[in-house]
């Protein structure tokens, strides 16, 4: 990030400090929208992700069934070979695509999935090894996690978005989950976001924290 931004001395003097991006950014377009400091996107973000959950929570069952079934033969052609890889999966709410039928044809290539698992609040997510049949259990946010299951470093990670942008930047539920785990991780791993294409943003006003996906799969 090149702009200033509400941390920099010149404006932290000010207790509640005005957000000037607008006049310093030349990627202002006038459009409404955040300035870059991060209160002002925080604020908009709640709201974009508030606007884009309750959009696709109003798809139909049938209809999202079939987005999903779009998006699943061009997960393959980005990821390529399976076989001997783990591939990191999610287990579907507020109505991401549902890619579980594509996991198991994963396992079937000879692949391995895993499933990622909150831990704690503010720390990275763990991968658990997950086969059909294996019990879960309900995590934080009741997030259908596996119960036990080895702990494993992805070779390649399916991250579900609820925005995504141009320069494949993830916006996702507000924990910094994915961009903790990335940041932390010893080999990156190839990272494909999966979204419906009414997710697509024109921006989500990136922050030095947020880490590009590779690629974002859209249904489009
Ligand atoms: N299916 C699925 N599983 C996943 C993820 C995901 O995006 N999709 N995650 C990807 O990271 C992790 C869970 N991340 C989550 C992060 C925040 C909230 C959440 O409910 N947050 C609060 C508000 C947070 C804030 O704005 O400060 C909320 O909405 O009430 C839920 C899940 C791991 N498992
Ligand atoms: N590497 C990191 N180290 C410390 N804090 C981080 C890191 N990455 C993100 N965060 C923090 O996490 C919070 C949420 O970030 P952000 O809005 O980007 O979440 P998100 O990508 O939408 O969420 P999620 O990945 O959980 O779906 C921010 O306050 C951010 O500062």
């Amino acid at each position: 990030m090149t702009e200033k931004s509400c941390n920099d001395p010149e404006v932290r003097e000010y207790a509640s400090p005005p957000c000037f991006a607008h006049e310093l950014s030349s990627a202002y377009d006038g459009q409404s929208g955040p300035g870059d400091c991060w209160s002002d996107v925080l604020r908009w973000r709640k709201a974009e992700r508030q606007r884009l959950i309750e959009e696709r929570l109003a798809i139909d069952a049938d209809e999202r069934k079939a987005r999903s079934d779009r998006i699943a033969p061009r997960l393959d052609l980005a990821i390529g070979k399976v076989s001997g890889r783990i591939v990191s999966g999610y287990w579907p709410f507020r109505g991401e695509p549902d890619l579980r039928n594509w996991a198991i044809k994963i396992i079937e290539r000879g692949g391995r999935i895993a499933l990622p698992v909150v831990i704690r609040k503010g720390w990275p997510l763990e991968f658990r090894v997950w086969r059909p049949g294996d019990r879960l259990e309900r995590g934080v946010w009741n997030i259908l996690v596996p119960s036990r299951g080895p702990s494993v470093v992805p070779d390649v990670v399916v991250a579900p978005v609820v925005g995504f942008d141009g320069a494949n930047y993830r916006l996702g539920y507000g924990g910094g989950f994915f961009d903790r785990t990335l940041a932390a991780i010893p080999r990156r791993p190839l990272v494909i976001g999966v979204g419906y294409a009414g997710s697509r943003l024109r921006t989500i006003h990136p922050q030095p924290h947020d880490i590009p996906m590779d690629v974002i799969v859209a249904d489009d």
